[in-house]
């Protein structure tokens, strides 16, 4: 049986020092360190192009940074793999929801249960697939080829299936994306239920109320780099993040990215 690594509130459960990657001469992502604590919310803003999709390939496993460490509960896993990144702790669901469209609403967070722990049996995968389908809201779409969900059930079911590999830190890569504000209200709140249930989350989002809502601190990225880093009102009124990112004028709590789309989110 694996040992399993015990993390109190002040320990970081994920921790980057000076990670980069290049690709060619392009530096996506440079000397980039922060930490996700036990219990944390973190959001991960920036303009388009900032590095925050390459920053959350290089926390997964996807890539290999080309310098800098990356710690998950005090394990060092800067080399892992991303199957070795799951089993030890940390589950991404993606903006692009790919489920198995032929296979069942269960059956589909089974696989998530089976993949994310090693030696974890069948009964048990399922049992813990029912349980995570009630509290994301898909119970009663359980039986239902995957393909027949709407886009907010989809995103539903790509976080029950994150959450099914039983992750302690949870990567959300702009999961809002395309819901209409109702939507992404209720996307917040089952977000909030994931904290509520012992698992951080890293957020990437550029829906600011989405983020005010949301987070417990900010890291904002330009051109590869950690610009700042704060609570929301901290970040949203420094004047290097207004003028690289919010526009001229941003009104605290309604403030949002030049470039993107409204939406008040109140859960
Ligand atoms: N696989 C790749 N090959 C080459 N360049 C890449 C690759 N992935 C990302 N880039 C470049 O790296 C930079 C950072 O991109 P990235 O997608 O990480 O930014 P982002 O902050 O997530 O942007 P967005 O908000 O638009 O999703 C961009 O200039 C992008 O074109």
């Amino acid at each position: 049986m694996e040992a399993k690594v015990e993390v109190s509130d002040h320990q970081a459960v994920l921790r980057a020092d000076g990670l980069s990657k290049s690709f060619g001469g392009l530096k996506a992502v440079q000397d980039v360190s922060f930490s996700v604590h036990a219990g944390e919310i973190l959001a991960v803003i920036g303009p388009n192009g900032a590095g925050k999709t390459t920053l959350l390939n290089l926390l997964s496993g996807v890539y290999r940074p080309s310098t800098g460490r990356l710690h998950l509960l005090g394990r060092d896993m800067t080399r892992a793999t991303m199957e070795e990144r799951c089993h030890a702790g940390l589950g991404r669901a993606f903006q692009i929801v790919r489920p198995f469209g032929e296979m069942t609403v269960h059956e589909n967070v089974t696989v998530g249960a089976l993949f994310g722990k090693p030696g974890m049996r069948l009964p048990q995968a399922r049992e813990l697939a029912q349980s995570l389908l009630e509290s994301t809201g898909l119970a009663a779409h359980a039986d239902r080829p995957a393909h027949e969900l709407t886009l907010l059930q989809d995103k539903r079911l790509e976080v029950a299936r994150a959450l099914a590999t039983q992750p302690r830190l949870l990567l959300l890569d702009e999961v809002m994306a395309g819901l209409r504000p109702a939507e992404a209200q209720e996307a917040v709140a089952l977000i909030r239920s994931v904290r509520r249930s012992g698992v951080s989350v890293l957020f990437i989002e550029h829906i600011m109320p989405v983020v005010r809502d949301l987070a417990d601190r900010v890291v904002v990225m330009d051109q590869g780099q950690v610009m700042a880093e704060g609570t929301y009102r901290e970040v949203t009124t420094n004047p290097l993040v207004v003028a690289a990112y919010l526009g001229t004028e941003p009104e605290l709590g309604s403030g949002q990215p030049q470039s993107e789309q409204t939406g008040q989110v109140r859960a």
